[in-house]
């Protein structure tokens, strides 16, 4: 049986995902003024939107992504022989690559998405699976995240026990089924003769027997390899560029990504950033005190629901949680307003902030508002925090949010592009916080797919725009008031040179040390706060505090 999988399948499907990549703030009108149009050229000059999804958003705005209604369902063969987490996972991770989908490792709970996702599976693989359980669901999201990240190791054996050429001119679902059943072999604990059974049997039913074989023999030939402890690994000798390329091969990062890294904190450093990556991320929860929630009741209830997690040792209503967030989710914590998620990176830049009670606050991309409704819980129902953003869904949601935690009658939100508010409004804060769109470069542990999606190409036109909003919030400062700029990124053009460039033009503001807002191990020479992966096992991130003097 052989199945299109370039034709009308993957165009409806990369139709439905258009929802979940599409970001409108970057709609903006052509008709803006002054620095509004600068803001709107840079824009739309931006040929990708920039990742400004924040790890430490709302988990309801990782599960939702508008799409258009299901196609009508084809009748397809059922085949439960097949097992439906996997053809599930490989055809997720189809719709990743060709459909430019998010590979949140959060996405996809509601019972409405896995619905479609079942549609996709029968109309990408030409034949139906039976529907996941919360188990499968969970291997999925896992398995999808995990070959994601191993994307480049995985091909790298493909190609050392198939071919080159081979494997370039693979069909793209074949080679999904393949990194999956190397993945099993190589990156889990699935006994080698299930996983690859179960792949070959992906590979038969959904293209053809001879893939199966193919699948059949390139596996084999690894797991016996594995077992006799001689599968080939990529050697990391002679100059820069082959060591970037073989630690490249090895870690599974793009090439320009180790190099940058490598001149900057040196190899073994780089490595080390590389393994967090790699690893399943972990989470921040924040206890909403706001409600009356202790962290100490939150760490109780998350036992009972198994949970695993400790107290944060930075923030002292911050929970790290190493696994169990779907039973955070299921257990309706968010819901209810008892904690939010939020990595301690980005609590750590509130801190920056220092939210005081009775201050006016201006949060200037604050959707979906993760860094607001902290602020809000900081100001003791005395004072606001104004979110502004321009982007309309993630706005409901900071709402929502504002709602469920209890702080609405102190968030005051205005959707709207930055420049033209700050064109129309003349407003005159305590504190203004600019949470810039940035390469999330910080993140990757948590953002499986954006070390693919990212190119060294995206931080000139990045940081143009990351400079029009920091200069445009500075208008709404009032002197002797404060101005943070964050990112989470850990690259310098985006952070500390960034901020040195404005300073240079703004003689009005000068920087302050984040000495004392928060602990000294996230302190830089340059008084700057920075978090690194590898070195303080959370999140990157940067804020600089800056103070206006007229
Ligand atoms: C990194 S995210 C902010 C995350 C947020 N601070 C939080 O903690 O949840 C960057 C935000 O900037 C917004 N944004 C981008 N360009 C903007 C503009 N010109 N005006 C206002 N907001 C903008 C995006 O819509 C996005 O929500």
């Amino acid at each position: 049986m052989q199945h299109d999988t370039s034709g009308a399948a993957i165009q409806a499907w990369k139709q439905d995902m258009s929802g979940g990549t599409a970001i409108p703030a970057w709609d903006l009108r052509a008709s803006l003024s002054g620095q509004q149009r600068a803001c709107s050229r840079v824009a739309t000059q931006l040929r990708k939107p920039p990742s400004c999804r924040s790890p430490c958003a709302p988990l309801a705005l990782l599960n939702s992504t508008s799409r258009s209604p299901a196609q009508p369902q084809r009748q397809f063969p059922l085949r439960s022989e097949v097992s439906n987490y996997r053809a599930f996972s490989v055809v997720r991770l189809l719709r990743i690559e060709q459909g430019g989908a998010y590979a949140d490792v959060l996405s996809g709970d509601g019972d409405h998405t896995w619905e479609r996702e079942l549609d996709y599976v029968a109309r990408t693989l030409g034949f139906q699976t039976s529907a996941l359980d919360p188990r499968g669901q969970r291997q999925v999201t896992e398995i999808v995240a995990g070959i994601t990240r191993w994307k480049r190791h995985l091909d790298f054996l493909i190609k050392a026990y198939y071919d080159v050429d081979g494997y370039d001119r693979m069909e793209p679902l074949l080679r999904q089924i393949l990194r999956l059943g190397v993945y099993e072999l190589v990156k889990m604990e699935t006994a080698p003769h299930a996983a690859i059974n179960e792949t070959v049997k992906l590979g038969k039913y959904s293209l053809r027997h001879g893939a199966g074989n193919l699948v059949n023999g390139l596996l084999r030939s690894i797991s016996r390899h594995k077992d006799n402890g001689t599968l080939l690994t990529p050697k990391v000798k002679g100059d820069d560029r082959s060591q970037a390329r073989a630690l490249a091969d090895l870690h599974s990062h793009p090439v320009w990504m180790i190099r940058r890294w490598m001149s900057r904190f040196g190899k073994d450093e780089t490595i080390k950033l590389m393994e967090w990556n790699n690893k399943p991320p972990t989470y921040g929860l924040r206890a909403n005190f706001g409600r009356g929630f202790s962290r100490e009741a939150l760490l109780e209830k998350l036992k009972d629901i198994d949970v695993m997690c400790e107290p944060s040792s930075v923030l002292e209503d911050f929970i790290r949680v190493s696994s169990g967030m779907q039973a955070v989710i299921q257990g309706g914590l968010l819901q209810k307003g008892l904690c939010s998620v939020q990595d301690e990176s980005g609590g750590l830049v509130v801190k920056v902030v220092d939210p005081q009670p009775g201050e006016i606050i201006v949060d200037c991309c604050a959707a979906p508002g993760g860094k607001a409704l902290f602020m809000a819980a900081c100001l003791k129902n005395q004072g606001k925090v104004i979110a502004i953003d321009i982007h309309k869904g993630k706005m409901k949601l900071l709402q929502e949010a504002a709602r469920h935690l209890g702080v609405e009658h102190v968030v005051t939100t205005e959707l709207s592009d930055l420049c033209s508010f700050v064109d129309k409004r003349h407003l005159s804060a305590d504190k203004v916080l600019v949470d810039v769109p940035c390469s999330g470069l910080g993140v990757l542990s948590k953002r499986a797919d954006l070390r693919w999606r990212k190119t060294v190409e995206d931080f000139d036109e990045m940081v143009r725009l990351q400079s029009i909003l920091l200069s445009a919030a500075a208008q709404l400062v009032k002197p002797g008031g404060v101005l943070v700029y964050s990112t989470c990124s850990i690259e310098a053009e985006e952070n500390a040179e960034l901020v040195f460039h404005f300073l240079k033009h703004h003689p009005e503001f000068t920087l302050e040390s984040v000495e004392g807002y928060v602990p000294s191990q996230f302190v830089t020479l340059d008084g700057f706060f920075a978090s690194l992966p590898h070195r303080h096992h959370m999140d990157g991130a940067f804020a600089a505090r800056l103070q206006r003097k007229y």
